[in-house]
């Protein structure tokens, strides 16, 4: 399948705005302020920037974008500057000549993503603390044993899939009830998860949710701070981060651009699968054996200088992901997205299956 590259670009700023549309005595009507972060994600046609430097002219027009918005009552612009509109309202304004998410988180726990066909996917993240074992791994692999995480979930709402609409409210009084059955337990005791594999969690969740909300579009289920898995009522999706520390020189970029010299990153690489599901472990693929599979290639990137792997076009993110694609297939087949952040506000996305939900920071 041909892939497709997303540029990510990441921006901040800071605002205050009342909510009117809230119910009566909600304190968001109130005027109340967040430091907002702006995620956009664009496939951009060729041209539209240098080759290599692509991140960078994204930024630059992601800034330039909402410079209007950047300590600012947003109701001087919008009569209701809800996560949703704000998102719009970013896209309209960039006006960019791909195709374009853009996803607007106003809290740590709560925000909008605009997917690529213009649908606004409410999202609110919520944790619980509890053990755990997987009894059907092989004898000797660690999540055999009574081991425990902070979980974290994240519910999905798409606005445009739901003619009652749903705000953030909703979705934590929908997760109180599972939170109470969830939250310092053991997993294997509750009924229905005595294999809980992040898998089987979310599709435990989403059974539970979906009758009474109608636009759920994913349940996300992070179980560490590199691993989870996406599920959409049909599909399971997980995830693998690994972070490797390298040395390059773009050699590419514009005439005059210091990254024609030397220098360096720690990468942030995350490996997105889809896959059916094991009807015996319970699981896609073991993250653990993602990683494992992997291995060579790490030992390859990390404590190297990246311009000089065999092979490599370019050193900028979109040439060592296709890289990274290219020396991954075979051993990894259901690998269908790679995410490269050079720095936490700018990377690629190289995906050809589906894209996904966007995972907030
Ligand atoms: N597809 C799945 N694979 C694994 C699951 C799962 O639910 N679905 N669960 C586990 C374990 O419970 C384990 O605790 C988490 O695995 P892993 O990412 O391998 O954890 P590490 O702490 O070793 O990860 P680092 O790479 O060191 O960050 C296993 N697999």
């Amino acid at each position: 399948m041909t892939a497709r590259v997303f540029h990510l670009a990441l921006a901040h700023f800071e605002a205050a705005r009342r909510l009117p549309n809230l119910p009566e005595g909600h304190p968001a009507r109130r005027l109340h302020g967040h430091g907002f972060l702006v995620r956009l994600r664009a496939e951009l046609p060729a041209g539209w920037a240098s080759p290599g430097v692509e991140e960078d002219a994204l930024k630059a027009a992601l800034a330039h974008c909402i410079e209007p918005l950047d300590h600012r009552d947003l109701n001087t612009l919008l009569p209701t500057p809800s996560d949703e509109n704000l998102a719009r309202w970013v896209r309209d304004r960039l006006a960019l000549p791909g195709r374009a998410c853009v996803g607007i988180q106003s809290r740590h726990d709560q925000g909008v993503d605009l997917d690529g066909v213009g649908h606004a996917h409410l999202w609110r993240r919520f944790r619980f603390e509890s053990a755990h074992r997987l009894p059907n791994v092989p004898p000797g692999h660690p999540c055999g044993r009574m081991h425990g995480h902070g979980f974290e979930v994240i519910l999905h709402a798409d606005q445009d899939r739901d003619d009652r609409g749903v705000d953030g409210d909703q979705l934590a009084a929908l997760w109180a009830p599972l939170h109470a059955e969830l939250h310092q337990t053991c997993l294997n005791d509750i009924p229905g998860l005595e294999n809980p594999t992040s898998e089987l969690l979310a599709r435990w969740i989403w059974v539970r949710l979906a009758s009474e909300l109608p636009g759920l579009s994913w349940v996300t289920v992070q179980e560490t701070a590199t691993a989870g898995c996406h599920f959409d009522g049909l599909h399971y999706r997980i995830w693998k981060e690994q972070r490797f520390e390298a040395a390059l020189c773009l050699r590419h970029a514009p005439a005059g651009d210091a990254r024609r010299r030397l220098h360096g990153h720690s990468y942030l690489l995350r490996l997105h699968l889809t896959a059916p599901l094991d009807q015996v472990l319970g699981w896609t693929l073991d993250y653990g054996e993602v990683k494992r599979l992997f291995q060579p290639l790490y030992v390859r990137l990390d404590h190297h200088r990246l311009d000089l792997l065999d092979g490599v076009e370019s050193a900028d993110p979109g040439g060592l992901a296709r890289w990274i694609r290219e020396h991954i297939q075979t051993d990894l087949p259901e690998l269908d997205r790679i995410d490269l952040y050079p720095t936490p506000d700018h990377g690629v996305s190289l995906c050809w299956g589906k894209l996904g939900p966007a995972l907030p920071v």
